[in-house]
């Protein structure tokens, strides 16, 4: 069954069927005349792809199988794609993918699944207070970024309700870009840092509940109503849209790709090797950890390596930050 294993580029390239089920049709044509776009939502067996000039609804040709296409992926798109009223075109084929973010298993849905593709940054959005902040998911959203290939960007909001520095002064030894902003008179301020953050390129915005994201979201992509389930902007049907991802057309071109239903990203796949590699001062330290060295236990070499001094005076703190790094992934938050 498709489910038992994971889909990913390789397979919606050369295994179009279930795991041989079905027979790979021998003149599976090479669709030239078929049209690139992104596919901006889903919903319900229908995809919503962006081309150049117009959006088009689609349907997955048969030969893809179960192959997964989520919001960010490029698709190749074959019969009616005038996007007219009522057309449907069909799915041909899915462009390789230069970064997956996934979500996490949960009790209905053992298996994780690709959210969106081909995103290059991910936008932690977390309130200062009023909700809490909570440091333990941001480091779980950082991880599935570095992971993912992805640039985090950590959003501050509602920096009127307490100072950001604490909390920046926690992510300081991890040098994670950051932008503050908060609610005011004249609209939000930190909004043109965001800005050009996100300018041109394609963003992920994660961030539990009141957080302040769907204030950014109004004020990054005019015309937008996340509250009342920017039904014009983008599928043009009703609010359930609101809980799977769909990606919103930035002024200055770009992406910025809401995730509602998004709670928590899959760390279980994540190698303890990969995160220590974001940590090239500490790196060289691994040396001489014992086999199979989980960098969090007491055999580990780099509490030593580090007292001696071998990562500077921010060693410590460091070896700090790589430690909730590596808990994060059994969190499960
Ligand atoms: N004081 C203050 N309040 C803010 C700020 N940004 C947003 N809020 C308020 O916080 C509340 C939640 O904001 P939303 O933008 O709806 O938050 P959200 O993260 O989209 O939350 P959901 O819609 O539940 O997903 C609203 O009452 C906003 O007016 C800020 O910078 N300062
Ligand atoms: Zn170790």
């Amino acid at each position: 069954m498709s489910g038992r294993r994971r889909y990913d580029e390789s397979d919606v390239r050369v295994r179009p069927g279930r795991k041989g089920s079905r027979p790979r049709t021998k003149d599976r044509p090479a669709h030239k005349d078929a049209v690139v776009g992104m596919v901006i939502a889903v919903d319900r067996g229908r995809w919503t792809v962006r081309l150049d000039d117009r959006q088009v609804t689609a349907m997955r040709a048969r030969e893809l199988g179960r192959t997964s296409i989520v919001v960010g992926d490029r698709v190749a798109l074959v019969g009616d794609t005038s996007g007219a009223d009522g057309s449907l075109a069909r799915i041909v084929r899915v462009e390789e993918r230069s970064s997956v973010l996934r979500r996490t298993a949960d009790d209905t849905d053992p298996y994780e699944r690709v959210v969106v593709a081909n995103a290059d940054q991910l936008v932690i959005v977390t309130a200062l207070a009023n909700p809490e902040p909570r440091p333990r998911m941001v480091d779980r959203c950082l991880v599935a970024a570095y992971d993912a290939g992805m640039d985090p960007l950590l959003v501050l909001t509602k920096a009127d309700l307490r100072p950001a520095e604490d909390f920046v002064g926690s992510y300081a030894p991890l040098d994670v870009p950051y932008v503050v902003t908060s609610v005011t008179d004249d609209g939000i301020s930190g909004i043109d840092q965001v800005r050009a953050a996100v300018d041109g390129r394609i963003s992920v915005l994660v961030g539990h509940s009141g957080v302040g994201k769907s204030t950014l979201v109004n004020e990054l992509v005019p015309g937008t109503d996340r509250a009342t389930g920017h039904v014009n902007v983008v599928t043009g049907r009703g609010r359930h849209t609101s809980t799977s991802a769909v990606a919103l057309p930035l002024a200055g071109g770009g992406w910025v790709v809401d995730t509602p239903g998004v709670r928590s990203f899959g760390l279980a796949h994540v190698d303890p090797a990969r995160i220590v590699h974001l940590f090239p001062d500490l790196e060289p330290g691994t040396a001489d950890c014992p086999r199979g060295c989980t960098h969090d236990e007491e055999e580990c070499a780099l509490d030593a390596w580090v007292a001696d001094g071998h990562a500077g005076p921010a060693g410590p703190s460091r070896l700090e930050s790589l430690r909730r790094l590596l808990r994060s992934r059994g969190d499960g938050e």
